[in-house]
């Protein structure tokens, strides 16, 4: 059943939030032996900004996930596309909560494949270019990470600068062979190693041997990770927009409710 059935079916939920059918999904996760519960961050736990290190986390949701870590048998993670350090920074996260940075590909001891030199050249000659794209858009900035290079465009008041900037940024270093292009939400990230949020989360399931995965995410990023997720998982998306999640909630406040009422069932 796709996300979109659930989201007709809401004759009689138990929650203002919850189908029926998300209800039931987290009733039989909450009562498994083994849980992971993998949150995406920008625009599933924190609204979004123009500067990304503006960007908080919404009230209540670091506590509800602290809480749910305490919970014995449950794994707690972010799994994002930022880089790890800035991510620990901007969500103020850390132990017992897992972080995974950089779409997956960055764990606490750093990176399974670090760059060479050649990846680092490329890199830099990525930066260089977004940087001469972003001075032509009054707003835009180019955000720095271990194997990628960030063209923001979201501060660019000007719709048409804006899709000036995001359509150089795409026929020009993203096209270049070696990189790996992702578009996000008003950004165009350009990286020198490919990584996946489905990858990632087959491995937080395995190191907790976990009976049960929950992942929830709102980006175009984030279908890598529903993608890969096992019958018995459950994937929820946020908001609108096409996706392989079996499961749908509006908005971030309604994720935090959703953890909420997780952790009140598995406490
Ligand atoms: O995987 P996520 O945790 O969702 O991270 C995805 C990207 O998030 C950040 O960009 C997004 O949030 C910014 C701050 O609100 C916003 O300005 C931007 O428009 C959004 O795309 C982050 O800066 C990126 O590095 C992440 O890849």
């Amino acid at each position: 059943m796709s996300a979109a059935d659930h989201t007709a079916s809401t004759s009689e939920p138990t929650e203002p939030d919850l189908t029926p059918a998300l209800s039931e999904a987290l009733r039989r996760a909450a009562a498994a032996p083994a849980l992971v519960v993998a949150c995406d961050y920008d625009g599933t736990l924190a609204p979004f900004a123009d500067e990304p290190m503006s960007a908080f986390a919404a009230p209540g949701a670091l506590d509800v996930l602290a809480r749910l870590a305490e919970l014995p048998g449950t794994t707690v993670a972010l799994l994002s596309g930022r880089n790890r350090a800035a991510l620990a920074q901007v969500s103020g996260a850390g132990a017992p909560v897992v972080l995974v940075g950089s779409h997956g590909s960055e764990w606490e001891g750093g990176f399974d494949a670090p760059l060479d030199d050649d990846d680092n050249a490329l890199l830099a000659r990525i930066h260089a270019e977004l940087t001469e794209i972003a001075s032509g858009a009054p707003g835009a900035h180019v955000e720095s990470k271990p194997t990628a290079a960030v063209l923001h465009v979201r501060p660019v008041e000007d719709p048409a600068a804006r899709e000036r900037a995001t359509a150089r940024a795409l026929a020009g270093p993203a096209a270049a062979d070696g990189v790996f292009v992702t578009k996000g939400k008003n950004v165009v990230e350009i990286a020198v190693r490919e990584a996946s949020k489905g990858a990632a989360l087959e491995r937080l399931t395995e190191q907790a041997g976990a009976d049960v995965t929950i992942f929830i995410g709102d980006d175009v990023t984030d279908e890598r990770g529903f993608a890969r997720l096992r019958p018995q998982d459950v994937g929820i998306k946020v908001g609108p927009g096409e996706t392989a999640a079996g499961h749908r909630v509006q908005d971030i406040p309604a994720v935090v409710r959703l953890l909420g009422t997780l952790a009140d069932l598995r406490g």
